[in-house]
């Protein structure tokens, strides 16, 4: 199949392509895209926390030598956004992850890479390799209730040259996404995806009525605390830990070895009514105390959204959908120029808020009454 891959006319915010993008998708991947757990209260509180924040801006400031460049784990970024880990690329496009790391390669931007993606991890490291300038690439980890396949997928990423691991720890079960199951979204299966393929999954639960869905040996197989010690000690990469939205936690994270943290309620997408991230980053960063990176996700439209991030104290952010509706109206072209938009956007802010580079973006930048 060919397809367009030309950016439509008047798109000149993120918010257009979400706009467009469910035009573009059958309505299940539209619902398993856009949507969120039960009532969705949580994707809304994600944006709600940036809109409260304002922005205080200065004048006539030197930007000179100015710029948006940070290093992370010792890889050099050139602006604090990267594409968040987001299963099954196929839905919007038939390249799949392919069409977005050139997208991501396009716009000189990190991406992490979903165990859930479509192609397999060295599928998608290869055609970054193939880019003039290869897009800095993490691996997103979902552990998997077989540690030694866990062990192989960990050791297939680091000898595909991906430069940390992303481990996903906030979903050891998902609480019922209503919109996708309205739609008729079915997700294949894990023993079906590229990553894991041939992965026994005997263990997953459904429970008859006047049944314990969770409490019946299921919850003996997922991660705890053990199997990051674990982690730490079998991976050379750094490892970070996404979805961390608890001050205790972070503490745990630090003390079993993570070399940075992602506070991130997974878009409002594992358990509803978890409060925004951007709300629950300051007692995280306050715990960390600066000992480890600290990033952050969820609902991020606007380079000001990312300045609001980086005043309150995280290095980076990570974009989920927004890039997805790039995907899915654009191809590569779409994803590369959300991306572009989100810098320039930022780059703006920064100047008015008076903020030359990163380390000039602090709790100045937000307006106090
Ligand atoms: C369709 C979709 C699939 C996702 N798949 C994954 C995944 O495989 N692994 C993961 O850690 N997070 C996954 N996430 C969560 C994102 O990494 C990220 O936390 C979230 O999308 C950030 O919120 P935003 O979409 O508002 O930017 C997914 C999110 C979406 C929307
Ligand atoms: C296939 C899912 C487990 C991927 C995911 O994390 C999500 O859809 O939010």
């Amino acid at each position: 199949m060919t397809r367009s891959y030309e950016i439509p006319a008047g798109v000149v915010a993120v918010d257009d392509y979400e706009r467009l993008a469910r035009e573009c998708l059958s309505p299940e991947a539209w619902a398993y895209y856009s949507g969120g757990a039960a009532d969705e209260i949580t994707i809304r509180w994600n944006r709600e926390a940036f809109d409260r924040l304002k922005l205080r801006t200065r004048v006539l400031g030197d930007f000179s030598g100015g710029g948006t460049g940070l290093t992370l784990f010792g890889q050099a970024f050139d602006y604090p956004i990267l594409l968040a880990p987001t299963a099954h690329h196929r839905l919007a496009t038939p390249e799949a992850e392919i069409a977005t790391v050139v997208g991501a390669g396009g716009a000189r931007a990190g991406m992490v890479v979903s165990t859930e993606s479509d192609l397999t991890l060295e599928e998608i490291a290869q055609a970054s390799r193939r880019m003039a300038a290869p897009t800095p690439l993490w691996f997103q980890l979902y552990i998997q209730h077989d540690r030694g396949f866990t062990a192989e997928l960990v050791r297939r990423a680091e000898t595909a040259g991906y430069g940390a691991l992303v481990v996903t720890v906030d979903a050891p079960v998902f609480s019922p996404r209503n919109r996708e199951q309205r739609a008729g979204y079915e997700p294949p299966k894990l023993s079906e995806h590229a990553n894991t393929r041939g992965l026994h999954t005997d263990y997953v639960a459904e429970a008859a009525l006047g049944e314990s869905l969770m409490f019946r040996g299921y919850l003996d197989v997922t991660a705890r605390w053990a199997d990051i010690a674990w982690l730490r000690s079998i991976a050379r990469l750094p490892i970070l830990l996404k979805g961390i939205m608890a001050p205790e936690d972070a503490e745990l994270a630090i003390g079993h070895g993570a070399d940075g943290i992602v506070v991130s309620n997974h878009g409002g997408r594992v358990l509803d009514t978890m409060p925004a991230s951007l709300d629950v980053l300051p007692a995280v960063l306050q715990q960390v105390a600066g000992r480890v990176p600290v990033l952050m996700d969820g609902g991020i439209r606007r380079g000001t959204d990312v300045l609001k991030a980086l005043a309150l104290g995280a290095s980076a952010v990570m974009v989920g959908r927004p890039c997805l509706y790039g995907l899915a109206v654009a191809g590569p072209a779409g994803v590369a120029h959300v991306l572009h938009l989100l810098r320039c956007e930022l780059e703006v802010a920064m100047v008015l808020a008076g903020c030359r580079t990163l380390a000039d973006i602090g709790p100045q930048v937000i307006w106090r009454e």
